[in-house]
């Protein structure tokens, strides 16, 4: 490692209470961090990148059934911004109802069906626990998040040899709360910026391991104390790289608000309060800043 750089943190997730303090200070000063002992099984992951894999080897006739239920939350094929890039989606993934209509339009097999529901399944728990002890960290209760629907995609970068150098995936910061990510096992690509100095750390993939991201809602949420990382995906080698993403939105309906245990004198309110549809749509008309946007100035 090059001097002066720092590694993502890790957190154990078997080590609790232990890990709230490294917890926190991940998710202030990095905004992601690796999970080890997340007890999703190895055998598992394996399977449904294999599935992913699989799925994204559909024609696209058949990928474009995979359709929105909220905007942009179906299918998303190659773009002039991200041309290396597809996703398939799949929007409440806590729903087994949700879960067989995504199986079905994509006329998956019992056992693709099968990785798919164990995972979604496996994942979404693992979201809501994570959630939860985040929340724990900062001293408030663990089930803010319960209702929350999450996003499930299976990411595709269509990496070639003349790509290589050039941009998969833009710079950005998630919009959701949090995002779970299963990397590529052997492919790496992906960037995250660090707060302080800017620069981007390279994260390798480490199989057995998931990244965890914060992005806008957590920001807005905890007022100003978890950060949005920002990151990117840089095409690196020829190579098929596939990432299984889980974004814990944010509320349904209700506005995303910070609690008043996070907002007194010394911290006043940061953002204004604002619906999860409201941000997607502010997003997709100012591209970047939106959260800025937002942003409560005194
Ligand atoms: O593919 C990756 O590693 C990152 C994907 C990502 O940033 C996203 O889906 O928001
Ligand atoms: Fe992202």
């Amino acid at each position: 490692m090059g001097k002066g750089k720092r590694a993502i943190p890790t957190i154990d997730l078997s080590n609790f209470p232990g890990e709230y303090g490294k917890l926190r200070e991940a998710c202030q000063e990095w905004g992601c961090f690796r999970v080890v002992n997340h007890g999703i099984p190895l055998d598992l992951m394996w399977d449904m990148n294999k599935v992913g894999r699989s799925l994204q080897d559909l024609p696209m006739e058949i990928k474009c059934r995979n359709t929105d239920v909220i905007p942009r939350s179906g299918y998303v094929a190659s773009s002039p911004d991200k041309p290396l890039f597809e996703s398939l989606g799949l929007y409440d993934m806590a729903s087994s109802h949700s879960v067989q209509i995504f199986c079905s339009q994509l006329d998956a097999s019992p056992h693709q069906r099968e990785i798919i529901e164990k995972y979604c399944q496996a994942i979404y728990e693992l979201t809501m626990g994570i959630g939860g002890k985040l929340a724990e960290s900062l001293g408030l209760k663990s089930d803010f998040c319960k209702e929350w629907p999450c996003l499930f995609r299976i990411n595709k970068y269509n990496f070639t040899l003349e790509a290589v150098g050039s941009i998969g995936a833009p710079i950005h910061a998630d919009p959701s709360f949090l995002t779970i990510l299963q990397l590529d096992e052997n492919v790496g690509g992906l960037e995250v910026m660090e707060k302080n100095s800017g620069a981007f750390i390279p994260v390798d993939p480490l199989p057995g391991t998931l990244l965890i991201n914060l992005g806008d809602v957590a920001t807005a949420w905890s007022n100003g104390r978890l950060f949005n990382v920002k990151h990117r995906v840089q095409c690196k080698e020829a190579a098929i790289r596939v990432s299984i993403a889980t974004f814990l939105l944010g509320p349904k309906e209700a506005a995303v608000e910070a609690p008043p245990e996070l907002v007194d004198a010394e911290h006043p309110r940061l953002y204004v309060p604002f619906t999860y549809e409201e941000y997607r749509e502010l997003r997709s008309s100012s591209r970047c800043g939106a959260l800025d946007l937002l942003r409560i100035h005194s």
